[in-house]
């Protein structure tokens, strides 16, 4: 069965997109203190412009992204040169200091995330359904190294829809149980419903725990 989300992307439903950097990113990116330079991990990451705003903050950024839409319509709308190669079975699209490597996420191994040093996940978590959220968590926790920074924006539902989406309601529960065994977690913020949806985002910061570590 094909992915929803590509099916998403090419009939333009990208309601989750957002036409300029994310606020959380902004106001709570600095108090990471992640040093410029330190490349940036941004899983599931669509034609989000949070990564434009990540690379003028002096990171790289390596966004990864399933639908050829939407890394696309980011370097078309970026409007700077591209270069194009093939990585371990991923189109890697570089433009700036952004780079786009379009594929699984769960084909995107360690050998390939040598430098990441920090990440950045806003409605990746969210957009997985309940048994791939386990996964995505085990294997975030693969590709970064001890004492690796991150922020992650995640979101519930009304009250009645949980069991709708994606994108899909977690729980602060949840985010803790799925990331407590790897991360130190810090729930930075909690936001208002969204008029409408009835969406809360809530933000959170990790810190990949080193073996030594307890958690
Ligand atoms: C809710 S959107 C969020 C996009 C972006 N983070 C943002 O804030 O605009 C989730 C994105 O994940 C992508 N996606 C879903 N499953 C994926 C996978 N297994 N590997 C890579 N990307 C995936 C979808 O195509 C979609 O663009």
């Amino acid at each position: 069965m094909e992915n929803a989300w590509l099916a998403r992307w090419r009939e333009g439903r990208i309601g989750f997109h957002r036409d300029a950097p994310h606020p959380a990113l902004r106001r709570h990116w600095p108090g990471l203190a992640v040093p410029a330079g330190t490349k940036v991990l941004v899983p599931l990451c669509g034609k989000s412009l949070d990564m434009r705003w990540l690379a003028r903050q002096g990171h790289p950024v390596l966004g990864i992204e399933l639908a050829p839409e939407a890394v696309e319509q980011f370097l078309a709308e970026g409007g700077e040169p591209v270069s194009r190669y093939r990585q371990a079975g991923f189109e890697v699209c570089r433009q700036g200091s952004v780079e786009l490597w379009r594929g699984d996420v769960f084909h995107f191994h360690i050998e390939q995330a040598a430098e990441i040093g920090a990440f950045y996940d806003r409605a990746a978590l969210i957009a997985l359904p309940p048994a791939t959220r386990q996964r995505y968590a085990f294997h975030l926790a693969q590709l970064i190294p001890p004492g690796a920074r991150g922020l992650l924006v995640a979101l519930t539902r009304a009250p009645g829809e949980e069991q709708a989406g994606p994108p899909f309601h977690v729980s602060e529960a949840e985010v803790r149980e799925l990331f407590a065994p790897n991360f130190r977690l810090t729930l930075l913020a909690r936001g208002e419903p969204e008029a409408g949806s009835g969406f809360r985002e809530h933000v959170w910061a990790l810190v990949r725990r080193g073996p030594l570590d307890e958690a």
